[in-house]
């Protein structure tokens, strides 16, 4: 099979073979700039989707999931390693991965001047659909996400959730395969955010397809990954369902605000040394540590606290989140990874 026929149009790339990985990513290196500019945005990365499956890369701001979706996409290409994705070489076929792949960005991709309708018949056009099959096509996904009504009302003034929806459905006009998805819920309020999440769930469960989103919402991740990665500083620090790395925690997350930074330390070397209390973290105010039982041992902490005149503010005990997981595995929580790179990612925008 040749890779392009003689007109330039692609040979048809064929269909995934069966138990392949839809997305497979291996040692994916990169470093932007050169010198002492140079930032190593990716160390490394690997990782397997199945195919049908919704996958989340999750990681605070500058951990690198972009650059791992620019990679995938064809957008950049790696320093090192390898990946394919729909069962094609990202580096050697990028044209047959953009064929197979939909893309669906952070920031709004309609034009608020054109109908739902006519946004979606011009994503076909460019796709190559002819007018019959692009208007076919645009009835279909207007259908398909609730949006039939409003079609021949101007996009611009559609409801955030449904202009996401018209995002997503412009990102499905060719029927691809596996689906990217940037940080899907940003900016949009809870019910249109469950709304987006539903969708997404039925495009992997009803429609096989494959997604690949991208988020800095734990919850999120929780929610609706099959499975997921959590990237930290350009590395895989977890992998797995989002069940078996809350399983790899086994107890309960003890979290205590304390008056005062100092106290906080201070409630640290106590509370390591209470029975069943194990991996005693500390940032600013916040102690937080794991326990085998958390009904059971908390009494014994909260003596132990006030034995020593730590004051606290507030003690929670809680099943272990996504948050303990990174916590784990990156050694800070994951707020504060957030808001410690946000500055600087703010002046990269
Ligand atoms: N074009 C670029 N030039 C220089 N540095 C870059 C460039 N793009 C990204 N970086 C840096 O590479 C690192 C990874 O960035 P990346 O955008 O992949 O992270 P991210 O996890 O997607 O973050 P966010 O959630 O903020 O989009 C960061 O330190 C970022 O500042």
């Amino acid at each position: 099979m040749s890779v392009y026929a003689a007109s330039g149009v692609l040979d048809d790339p064929g269909p995934l073979p069966y138990g392949r990985p839809a997305i497979e990513a291996a040692g994916l290196t990169k470093t932007y700039g050169s010198g002492d500019k140079a930032v190593r945005a990716l160390a490394g990365i690997s990782f397997a989707v199945p195919a049908g499956s919704v996958f989340g890369l999750l990681g605070p701001n500058g951990a690198g999931k972009s650059t791992t979706v620019k990679i995938l996409t064809t957008l950049s290409r790696a320093d090192a390693g390898t990946a394919s994705v729909a069962g094609i070489d990202v580096h050697r076929r990028p044209a047959w991965v953009r064929r197979a792949i939909g893309y669906v960005s952070q920031k709004p991709a309609f034009d608020p001047m054109g109908t739902g309708r006519e946004n979606l018949v011009l994503a076909g056009r460019i796709h190559g659909l002819s007018g019959p099959s692009a208007r076919a096509r645009a009835d279909e996904l207007l259908g398909r996400f609730g949006l039939a009504e409003a079609g021949n009302r101007l996009a611009g003034k559609w409801s955030g959730g449904m202009q996401r929806k018209l995002d997503v459905a412009t990102g499905l006009v060719h029927r691809p395969s596996v689906l990217f998805m940037d940080e899907p819920t940003t900016g949009l309020d809870p019910q249109a955010r469950a709304e987006m999440w539903a969708e997404i769930s039925r495009l992997a469960r009803e429609d096989g397809l494959t997604v690949l989103l991208t988020t800095h919402y734990l919850e999120e991740a929780d929610r609706l990954a099959d499975r997921l990665v959590i990237i930290d500083r350009g590395r895989v620090v977890a992998a797995g369902t989002p069940d078996e790395l809350k399983a790899q925690l086994d107890g309960d997350t003890v979290q205590a605000e304390i008056v005062g930074a100092e106290q906080a330390e201070a409630a640290r070397s106590v509370l390591a040394g209470v029975p069943g209390v194990h991996d005693v973290s500390v940032e600013e105010t916040t102690v937080r540590a794991r326990v085998t039982n958390g009904a059971a041992t908390l009494p014994a902490v909260l003596a132990a606290l006030d034995g020593a005149r730590v004051g606290l503010t507030a003690v929670t005990v809680a099943r272990p989140s996504l948050d303990d997981v990174y916590l784990r595995h990156a050694g800070r929580s994951f707020d504060r990874a957030d808001a410690a790179s946000f500055p600087r990612q703010e002046k990269n925008r």
